[in-house]
């Protein structure tokens, strides 16, 4: 059995995708030989329309199509039981994958004219339904939460301008404020109208198939949410994406038109209120919210909440379904973003006040092979965001259309019901806490909203927590059901385990490796076919900025002509490998926690890795399991603002202990105790001896410990021998060179915080200041990885930074001012702080 790529204990092998390749003559892989066709996925999206009938989907075929491939997204067995038993029907789990953009016309039966007008004919039987009540801006001002907020505004500008004895100042200020209202309320609502979006799915069948090769969904999770909707009628269902791509609320409507799934509204940003682009996407189904909802100076706009939320509510009673992207923006780096509950809140406000009977969430994944809307290269490197335009999406759109992109996959989590999210309430780990959100651990304040966007009562911290756990968990669910990319595993191998190059061999042999361990975690991938011809069209979809190819001449040995090879090489110089970087983060989500546990093995251990291959078990490197845990836990907390590796209701532990297991099944920790009972209990004393030296000796050593980083053992430690093949030390290398860039990132972020002694900085400076540093080590050769250059994993470890105690921000004009703890506000502390990171840093 080899590491992590094998059959597990317990678990059942899932098949291959493919029978394998035909063995071939002459030595040579088929990898290296000449470019075949494209693999079948690939050519699916082409215009060969078959005559006859229009069926909206037809399966990939073969068993690529059925049900032998896993079933992601399932809900969790933990906070939602009952929604997991009572949605996943295991007939429904055999449904296979489908390709929207093949309309299949070959029926004979069919008439001339559908043959003729298949796209017209498909898209005109298709089920598009909105509710009939439309929501008036009336039935919005008159609530009571509005009319509430409206008083409360009047009063306010009354007090603010000394008016409040006049009559006539009132009624002035009334009428300003109500046409406020009416204003903001016209600006926000939706226009939604089933002809456009019919016209629209007409429409993008024909755009969709000139950019992409296929729109990859599984048809059993969309059975799943039908079946859902089916047993609760009437109940809205909120579909809640992670944001990658400006495609994503595009593809998740034309999914839900395409298979009768009535089409969410969409809480778009207001920055998108451009002309013609606005109003057309307030037409498909937009409603439009204020990207920050409280003036520059911190005021609150109750007003403006108060609407939102009541227009939600009010859309939600009415049996409109919804959609919003948790984490507010689109991804900068290919990871998820920490999550922003507002829009979420209310959904639950709306529950917990009776407005709605309960509400399924579906947390959604999509996987891209290639990227549609740019990179955010700039971003990264600490330039500001570029403002929507009508000329910049008129660009951005043409060059969409002129390029290649490969297939994207869709993937809907299992619906579950709020009700019961929030009655089982298991989530006794208090989630981190959300970007820009008070604290949960800091006392109610009476400026924060009570239970919602707009709540003039006490805050409720418990409902906060529920609702911080809930985003949090919504994020890690949709996270887990993405399936892994082609251009996603390429980058992710390229990168982390063949960055000075490779054969295309053998990056074609740790491919299918690699695919195959990812199929025994149950995580789907998103393409199929040979996997030559996957690699192959995977590099040329990344193409020669990403991944560079070059033919070369092998000797092929005596009287044997040479050889010819395709070597590729990651472009690892900047700003390229940013963008490498970004492709590969969305393949090592599944291997979040194993890369931690990796990491710290290596951080652990003292002797050189190499001179450990094929010695056997050696006597000379035993870690303790429950040392190597509590590392472990200490990594992933550290990380968990930029990482997600557990769900809220999962204590890290529990979650470390599966990656513990392969460890030990693989026999790469061999337990000391499988060993002869008299030699087990003199490895153990002896292991255990040479610990509390080194532990020792790095206290006396270091000036800083304060015992955070002290791992030590617990009276009845079990101790492991690490025992390495060349592939399994590989593979552990691999593993903890996913997680080393950020660990630099950190490293050099807490090293800097030095800059904040005794003072306050604007964030954005500090982070420039951050980045400016990490340029310079890169550039002196003092860090390995390009990718640690990352304004937004600087962004997170100040979130780690904060969430420990060490950090306090405030928000000053519409800037975000940061400065240390009291605690932490000199160079002793911060060297403590610096230390604790330092161990995993290797
Ligand atoms: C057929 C084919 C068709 C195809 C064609 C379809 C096209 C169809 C349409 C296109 C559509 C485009 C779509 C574009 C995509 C975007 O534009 S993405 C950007 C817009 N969307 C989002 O951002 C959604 C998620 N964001 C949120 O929910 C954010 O919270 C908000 C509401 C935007 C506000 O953000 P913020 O001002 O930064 O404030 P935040 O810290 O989040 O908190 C605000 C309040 O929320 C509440 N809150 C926050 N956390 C909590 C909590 N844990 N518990 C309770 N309350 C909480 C509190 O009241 C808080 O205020 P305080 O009491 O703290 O003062």
């Amino acid at each position: 059995m080899t590491l992590f790529g094998g059959q597990q204990q317990g678990t059942v092998s899932a098949p291959r995708l493919q029978p394998p390749a035909p063995a071939r003559k002459g030595g040579a892989s088929r990898a290296d030989g000449p470019p075949s066709a494209a693999p079948s996925w690939a050519r699916s999206g082409g215009s060969t329309l078959a005559p006859f009938k229009v069926t909206p989907m037809i399966q990939l075929g073969g068993r690529d199509g059925g049900g032998d491939r896993p079933y992601m997204g399932g809900c969790c067995p933990r906070c939602t039981p009952h929604s997991k038993k009572a949605h996943l029907d295991p007939q429904v789990m055999q449904l296979g994958i489908r390709n929207l953009l093949r309309v299949n016309t070959m029926d004979p039966d069919r008439s001339f004219l559908v043959r003729t007008f298949c796209f017209i004919s498909h898209t005109a039987t298709r089920e598009i339904r909105q509710p009939k009540a439309d929501i008036s801006n009336q039935a919005v001002l008159d609530t009571d939460a509005v009319q509430l907020a409206l008083e409360q505004s009047v009063e306010m500008e009354l007090e603010s301008r000394g008016l409040t004895e006049s009559p006539e100042a009132d009624q002035l200020v009334r009428r300003v404020l109500y046409a406020r209202a009416e204003a903001i309320l016209t600006g926000m609502r939706t226009t939604i109208s089933t002809v456009m979006l019919r016209f629209s799915t007409w429409a993008l069948l024909h755009l969709l198939r000139c950019m992409l090769g296929s729109v990859l969904v599984h048809k059993g999770q969309l059975e799943a949410v039908k079946q859902a909707q089916r047993a609760s009628p009437g109940t809205p269902v909120i579909f809640l994406p992670l944001h990658k791509s400006h495609l994503d609320y595009i593809l998740l409507s034309f999914v839900c038109t395409n298979y009768g799934i009535q089409a969410p509204l969409v809480a778009a940003g207001d920055n998108l209120r451009i002309p013609l682009f606005g109003p057309l996407l307030s037409r498909l189904g937009a409603f439009f919210v204020k990207r920050r909802l409280d003036t520059a100076s911190g005021r609150k706009d109750l007003l403006y909440r108060a609407i939102l939320q009541n227009y939600m509510e009010v859309a939600l009673a009415r049996g409109y379904n919804m959609e919003f992207f948790i984490e507010g923006g689109r991804s900068r780096n290919g990871r998820p973003r920490p999550p922003k509950a507002g829009l979420l809140s209310v959904v639950v406000h709306a529950f917990n006040q009776q407005r709605i009977d309960d509400a399924l969430l579906v947390p959604v994944g999509v996987s891209y092979d290639r990227i549609i809307d740019g990179n955010f290269i700039g971003e990264q490197l600490g330039r500001p965001k570029q403002g929507e335009s009508v000329a910049a999406a008129v660009r951005a759109i043409w060059a969409v259309l002129r390029g290649r992109h490969g297939s994207v996959r869709l993937d809907l989590a299992q619906p579950f019901k709020l009700s019961e999210f929030l009655s089982t309430g298991r989530y006794p780990r208090p989630a981190p806490p959300l970007l820009d959100s008070v604290p949960l651990s800091s006392s109610p304040d009476s400026n924060s909203s009570g239970s919602s966007l707009f709540g003039l009562d006490q805050v409720d911290l418990q409902q906060r927590s529920a609702v911080s756990a809930l985003a949090q968990h919504v994020l890690y669910d949709a996270a887990s059901c993405c399936a892994v990319m082609s251009t996603q595993l390429v980058a992710l191998l390229l990168l982390h385990r063949f960055r000075s190059g490779c054969t295309l061999s053998a990056l074609t042999n740790a491919f299918g490796k690699t695919r195959d361990d990812l199929r025994t975690r149950r995580v789907d991938v998103g393409f199929t076919g040979e996997t030559g011809d996957v690699v192959r069209s995977a590099v040329s979809l990344l193409g020669p900025g990403l991944v560079t190819e070059e033919r070369l001449q092998m000797s092929g040995g005596p009287d044997r002509p040479p050889l010819e090879v395709t070597f590729v090489r990651p472009v690892t110089i900047l700003p390229n490998v940013l963008e490498l970087a970004y492709y590969s983060h969305g393949a090592s989500q599944p291997l979040g926690v194993d890369a931690v546990l990796a990491a710290s093995l290596l951080s652990l251990l003292t002797v050189d890795l190499a001179a450990l291959v094929d010695a056997g078990p050696t006597r000379d490197c035993e870690v303790g399991q429950h040392q190597l845990l509590t590392a472990a836990a200490h990594l992933a907390d550290l990380l968990s603002d930029e990482l997600l590796l557990a769900p809220p209701c999962r204590p890290i532990e529990d979650a470390l202990t599966e990656p513990f297991n392969r460890l030990t099944s693989a026999e790469v920790l061999v337990s000391v105790q499988d060993k002869p009972a008299n030699e087990s209990e003199e490895w153990a004393s002896r292991a255990f001896a040479r610990f509390r030296d080194q532990t020792e000796q790095a206290d006396s050593e270091s000036d800083y410990s304060d015992g955070d980083t002290d791992f030590g053992h617990p009276a009845n430690e079990t101790f492991y021998m690490v025992q390495l093949t060349a592939d399994s030390r590989e593979q552990l290398l691999f593993l903890q060179s996913q997680v080393a860039p950020v660990i630099d990132t950190y490293y050099i972020t807490a090293c800097c915080l030095h800059r904040l002694v005794g003072q306050e900085l604007a964030e954005q400076d500090f982070v420039l200041d951050v980045l400016y540093e990490i340029k310079n080590k890169l550039m002196l050769g003092m860090l390995a990885y390009g990718e640690s250059l990352s304004a937004e994993t600087i962004r997170s470890a100040l979130r780690t930074f904060r969430r420990w105690g060490v950090l306090d921000s405030f928000d000053q004009d519409g800037l975000r001012l940061i400065y240390l703890s009291r605690q932490y506000d000199g160079d002793q502390p911060l060297g403590r702080l610096v230390a604790r990171i330092l161990p995993f840093k290797k």
